[in-house]
């Protein structure tokens, strides 16, 4: 078993190029399903969740190539449309094949989402879309089918924002006939990303990036080029690692924009932050101070950065609170901090941080890649050294997470433990 070993590193300093959005990509890949001709591309991670969507593609007769961030994809030979369960159960985002099959085909067999697993993640707006458009949904235990002999346009409003639902309505109604309208859309930026991907081949969609998207059925998607946008968590995340003890960080290739309620959030905190057209700097201080985190859809403050954030107030002197709106039970990087000696307390559904306390190294474990993120940054302003397991959480988002954070002074290294270590630290851990 894999871990990764942080050591205390003072502040951080460096420059980092931030990849190609691991959400975005996986939208992207499933929507190249769509095409009737060769697609390429360009940014794509090389992550866990993009591997698996390699094997999956390649089952069902997608053609796939892959070199550095560009992949190319002949969806002209899938030849089926029915997706391994184990396969699709891997991670959240398998949910798109569903959209974009069935909108193709007429017809899906697919694994249940699985993905990070904090919280329950229901999809019942995903089905709700499904049978908008025409189409029956049949739920089995580990799997579900959904076929439609014809899917036409409708008017769906959205219960609760999501962004995962917005781009599946997109995904399946693109090749339907007639208009749908989605209402309470989510706004995302990798929303519009995809909107603009399929758009390149030939849809009609209007209005992503608003809370009302309009989609025209087309008959027919072509092929094309598109650069995925660039991944504005881990983006935010390298700028909070600057404040951990007053030091400089600048994430290139970003867009300034999709970072909105982040940037203004650290500079409530006390941090300074400077954009450029492409690139951030941000510049710590030895004196954080406290605040208040509520996360929600975008652009508000992202639930994919509350667990950095939580690392980062905790050198905030004074109390800071913080509650997850998105997924209230998002929450299992706390324990763990406490396993560091952090001073943070649950109370119904927040977190109460008292900051500025001293942290010591230890072993946690993450649980999902954010909290990884987390438990990193706890780690290099820890004494000592800390030891995080659930690598493989960290490995579904980030390309080379010790490379990237080694590149801006981080003393961090991966091991592997044996068996009989791993025995033994959970016995030293209880
Ligand atoms: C692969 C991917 O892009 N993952 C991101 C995506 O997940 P994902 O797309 O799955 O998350 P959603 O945007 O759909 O979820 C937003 C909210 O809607 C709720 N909901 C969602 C779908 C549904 O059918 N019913 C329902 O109630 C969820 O429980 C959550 O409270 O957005 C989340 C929220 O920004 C991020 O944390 C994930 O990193
Ligand atoms: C929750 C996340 O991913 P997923 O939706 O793929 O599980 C995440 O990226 O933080």
């Amino acid at each position: 078993m894999k871990y990764i070993q942080a050591e205390y590193s003072g502040p951080l300093n460096g420059t980092v190029h931030i990849p190609g959005a691991k959400n975005s990509s996986l939208a992207l890949l499933a929507a190249a399903c769509l095409a009737d001709n060769i697609v390429t591309l360009e940014g794509i991670p090389f992550i866990d969740d993009v591997r698996i969507i390699a094997e999956i593609g390649r089952d069902i007769g997608l053609k796939l190539q892959q070199e550095g961030g560009q992949v190319i994809i002949d969806p002209r030979w899938i030849h089926s449309s029915v997706i391994d369960p184990g396969k699709a159960s891997s991670y959240r985002a398998s949910y798109y094949f569903a959209g974009s099959l069935l909108s193709k085909f007429g017809k899906v067999t697919i694994g249940l989402p699985g993905g990070d697993d904090f919280v329950s993640r229901p999809i019942d707006q995903h089905i709700k879309v499904f049978k908008a458009l025409g189409a029956q949904v049949h739920l089995f235990k580990d799997y579900y089918v959904v076929e439609a002999a014809e899917l036409k346009g409708a008017d769906i409003f959205f219960d609760t924002i999501t962004s995962g639902a917005t781009i599946n309505a997109m995904l399946a109604a693109v090749l339907a006939k007639g208009r749908t309208n989605l209402h309470n859309a989510a706004m995302d930026p990798e929303v519009c990303d995809t909107a603009n991907f399929l758009n390149r081949l030939g849809a009609r969609i209007y209005g992503a990036g608003t809370e009302h998207i309009r989609i025209e059925g087309v008959s027919y998607l072509d092929g094309g080029t598109h650069t995925v946008i660039p991944d504005r968590l881990i983006a935010g995340a390298f700028l909070m690692a600057a404040g951990l003890h007053g030091g400089q960080v600048t994430v290139m290739d970003v867009i300034p924009e999709h970072l909105g309620s982040c940037l203004a959030k650290l500079q409530e905190i006390g941090m300074h932050v400077e954009c450029g057209d492409n690139q951030i700097t941000a510049y710590g201080t030895n004196l954080l101070k406290a605040t208040r985190i509520r996360t929600g859809m975008y652009p508000s403050f992202a639930t994919d950065l509350q667990q950095p954030m939580t690392a980062l107030l905790l050198q905030a002197k004074g109390k800071s609170i913080v509650t997850d709106r998105i997924y209230p039970k998002r929450l299992a990087h706390v324990a763990q901090l406490r396993r560091l000696g952090a001073e943070i307390e649950l109370r119904q559904e927040s977190a109460f941080i008292t900051g500025g306390r001293p942290l010591q190294g230890g072993w946690v474990h993450a649980s999902d890649v954010r909290a990884g993120t987390c438990l990193l940054m706890a780690g290099l302003a820890a004494e000592g050294y800390t030891y995080i397991t659930g690598v493989e959480h960290i490995e579904r988002g980030y390309e080379d997470v010790i490379g990237s954070f080694r590149s801006i002074g981080a003393k961090l290294s991966m091991h592997e433990l044996s068996a009989q270590e791993h025995l033994d630290q959970m016995r030293e851990s209880q």
